[in-house]
């Protein structure tokens, strides 16, 4: 989908910044009741579940899908909603036919049933997202609204009507904005609990070691933000289990002018794949226990973990352009998983079959079905 490949131009990277400074600033902590919210509305569905089997993967997908809709559309979540289902057909059409061949010029004459769909999906989405702008603007001229609300949308409407013509951004940035906040909030996360959960089912001594530091920390509450960082067996399980699964496979880049790099020199215009997995399964780095479970070397943090070497691990990438929605991923999980322990134990079951698979991120292919046992 050429949506998902163009590089970021500069307005883009505006309009992010716009949202790396709501979701890391203040506006963030407002987002923690949408959180707990759509964690309620998940752990309701799951009382039906109790004492049987559960696919965790499924159910996290609807959870992240919820939360990123809440938090980026506020009021017109539900709207946001449908255009993320939408979104995610895409994104299986991507799946489908990630092998196929494409022969120049023929594609563009005679269109697959897939490609018929994903260009009518595509339309839709614009669509439906301009109507979604065209009532935030209604709303705003009305005065029922501070501006054109303070959700990642609002905000994006804001730098859409920006008189300053260097700031201003495009309807296309606009949409392309909708679409990849949804992609990189959504897939990752749901990767993220898909795999916690699971290594937490087969190692009941961790998932007893991280529920007793919930229940001393948060109790039978709801988590605050403050309790949140002091969860510290919660944050060694999290980054380990970001080592074994980092949802995102590679970390990419474009040589910008010719560079020496060690023994070699790239060329301007090189693209450079940093492969995930090739750093955080290196025995020298992390030792000959590489392949196993142990949150206890991130006891004393990344460094100590790493032997030093703090950039061979990067779930969450490197340098200027790094996760925006590291802290908004961290606290979503977090909230997920505390909620969870709360109410929950839970094993791996008979029928989980083993299959991680690399499409948008690193996933369970046939899903993590747990058996959940009410404390
Ligand atoms: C466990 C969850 C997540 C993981 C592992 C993850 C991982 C990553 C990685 C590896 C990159 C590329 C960084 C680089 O090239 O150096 C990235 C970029 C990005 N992520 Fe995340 N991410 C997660 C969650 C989120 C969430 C929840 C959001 C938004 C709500 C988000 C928004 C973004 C954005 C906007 C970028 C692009 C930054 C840029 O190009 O400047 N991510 N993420």
């Amino acid at each position: 989908m050429q949506w998902m490949a163009v590089p970021r131009s500069c307005h883009t990277i505006h309009s992010l910044e716009f949202f790396l400074m709501h979701i890391l600033g203040s506006r963030f902590m407002g987002m923690i009741p949408d959180m707990i919210a759509s964690v309620e509305v998940m752990l309701k569905r799951w009382r039906n579940h109790e004492g049987k089997e559960i696919d965790t993967f499924q159910e996290f997908k609807v959870l992240t899908s919820e939360v990123i809709s809440r938090t980026a559309f506020g009021s017109s979540y539900l709207e946001g909603q449908h255009i993320f289902d939408m979104i995610m057909n895409m994104i299986d059409i991507i799946y489908r036919n990630n092998y196929r061949i494409s022969i120049p010029f023929i594609g563009k004459i005679f269109k697959s049933s897939d490609d018929i769909e994903s260009e009518n999906l595509e339309k839709r989405v614009r669509e439906s997202i301009i109507k979604m702008m065209k009532k935030r603007e209604e709303e705003a001229t009305s005065g029922h609204l501070d501006g054109y609300g303070n959700d990642f949308f609002g905000l994006l409407l804001k730098a859409y009507h920006d008189p300053d013509n260097s700031k201003k951004i495009s309807v296309d940035d606009l949409i392309d904005e909708c679409k990849t906040i949804y992609v990189a909030g959504q897939e990752t996360t749901t990767s993220l609990l898909s795999w916690t959960v699971l290594l937490l089912a087969i190692c009941p001594d961790w998932q007893d070691k991280v529920r007793k530091e919930v229940l001393e920390l948060i109790g039978q509450q709801n988590p605050s933000p403050d309790r949140m960082t002091k969860l510290k067996i919660m944050s060694m399980v999290i980054n380990e289990s970001l080592r074994l699964y980092a949802p995102s496979n590679y970390l990419a880049r474009k040589v910008d002018k010719e560079v020496r790099l060690g023994n070699l020199i790239l060329p301007a215009n090189m693209e450079i794949y940093m492969s995930t997995l090739a750093h955080h399964y290196n025995p020298e780095i992390w030792g000959e226990d590489v392949h196993l479970f142990k949150p206890e070397r991130f006891a004393e943090g990344v460094a100590k973990a790493t032997n030093k070497s703090i950039a061979t691990f990067f779930p969450f990438g490197m340098g200027p352009r790094t996760c925006l929605g590291f802290n908004y991923a961290i606290i979503e999980g977090k909230i997920a998983l505390s909620m969870i322990l709360q109410r929950y134990r839970f094993t791996l079951s008979p029928t989980y079959v083993h299959h991680p698979v690399h499409l948008l991120t690193v996933c369970p292919k046939r899903g993590i079905q747990v058996i959940l046992q009410p404390l």
